[in-house]
């Protein structure tokens, strides 16, 4: 398996709790890029064995379109976990999300586990990064495996981890946030943002959307239908950026048959490097197109 995959859009990565048969069938309906089937923290101890069986089913039906549809298992060394992964890796999920990551040896560990399991090739790994200690050792988790695809951003045990509360800016982990993403970027793979709890404030979540976006991220977690749309336009790039793109290209190609190895398009300066995230931009934006 290589490092290099094709780009595919994460912008709206939904959480559904496993057990809620109705938010698993509303699923097939949205226009989200990931789905994470989730039997962690969204599901209560005596539904866990249910919701397992509810999330393999889903991942074996093909009923989710395009959708990139993932499993999240419980923790390593939690009761469920074993039982989990092997269920997971088996029902053949695009990826299998697995919480609090902290090392290299547990990303081998897990691997191994999936492989034993009869994991096909298909179906990646994604980290979640929600400890300091995982912040810490992100760079070594991000390039532990090829079958790594994805670090996911766990923000709500962030803040409980560093002993930090949430204020709108995200101080208090930004550091984190950045040093994750450095990691993902460094290694090759994808990385999404944490959730935004506050399901009614469209506000608040539209301005940490667009902060992740501006620091880099792929896209963003959601727990709510109603954040979907919006994260799908912040991390899309606007018509705007798509028109500028296709300028920077010309313009720097026009300098080139002129013989030139720079160029200027209203003033600024354009060159190779700027024709790198020009061409990226145009890929994204072509990639998500194919979506619909
Ligand atoms: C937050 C919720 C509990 C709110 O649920 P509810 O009150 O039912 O919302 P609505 O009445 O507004 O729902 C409207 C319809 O949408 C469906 N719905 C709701 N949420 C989802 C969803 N996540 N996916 C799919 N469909 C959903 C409802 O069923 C309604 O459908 P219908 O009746 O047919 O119209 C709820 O949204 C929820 O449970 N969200 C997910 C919570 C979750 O997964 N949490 C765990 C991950 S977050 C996390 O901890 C990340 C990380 O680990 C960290 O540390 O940060
Ligand atoms: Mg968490």
């Amino acid at each position: 398996m290589t490092q290099q995959m094709a780009y595919r859009p994460r912008r709206s990565v939904l959480y559904m709790p496993s057990s809620n048969e109705r938010a698993l069938e509303k699923a097939k309906t949205l226009p989200v890029d990931a789905l994470i089937l989730d039997l962690e923290d969204a599901v209560a101890p005596d539904a866990k064995d249910a919701a397992r069986e509810n999330a393999c089913a889903a991942a074996r039906s093909g009923d989710y379109g395009r959708r990139e549809l993932t499993i999240r298992v419980n923790g390593l060394g939690s009761q469920w976990h074993d039982a989990d992964l092997a269920a997971a890796a088996a029902a053949g999920p695009d990826a299998i999300v697995v919480p609090k990551v902290n090392s290299a040896d547990e990303v081998r560990l897990l691997v191994a586990a999936m492989e034993a399991a009869g994991a096909p090739d298909h179906t990646r790994l994604w980290a979640m990064v929600e400890t300091p200690v995982a912040v810490l050792h992100a760079e070594e988790i991000a390039r532990a495996s090829d079958r790594l695809a994805c670090l996911v951003l766990g923000t709500n045990d962030l803040y409980k981890e560093i002993g930090a509360t949430f204020a709108p800016g995200r101080a208090a982990i930004a550091t984190s946030l950045q040093l994750a993403l450095l990691a993902a970027r460094a290694a090759g793979v994808a990385v999404v943002d944490g959730v935004f709890n506050d399901v009614k404030d469209g506000h608040g979540f539209l301005a940490e959307a667009r902060q992740g976006r501006e620091w880099g991220f792929d896209g963003k977690t959601l727990i709510h239908p109603g954040q979907v749309e919006p994260a799908n336009d912040v991390f899309a790039p606007s018509a705007a950026q798509v028109e500028d793109a296709r300028a920077v290209i010309d313009a720097f190609e026009q300098a080139q048959a002129q013989g030139r190895g720079v160029a200027t398009l209203n003033g600024r300066l354009i060159e190779n490097l700027h024709v790198d995230t020009a061409q990226k931009v145009l890929a994204t934006a072509e990639a998500i197109a194919a979506l619909s």
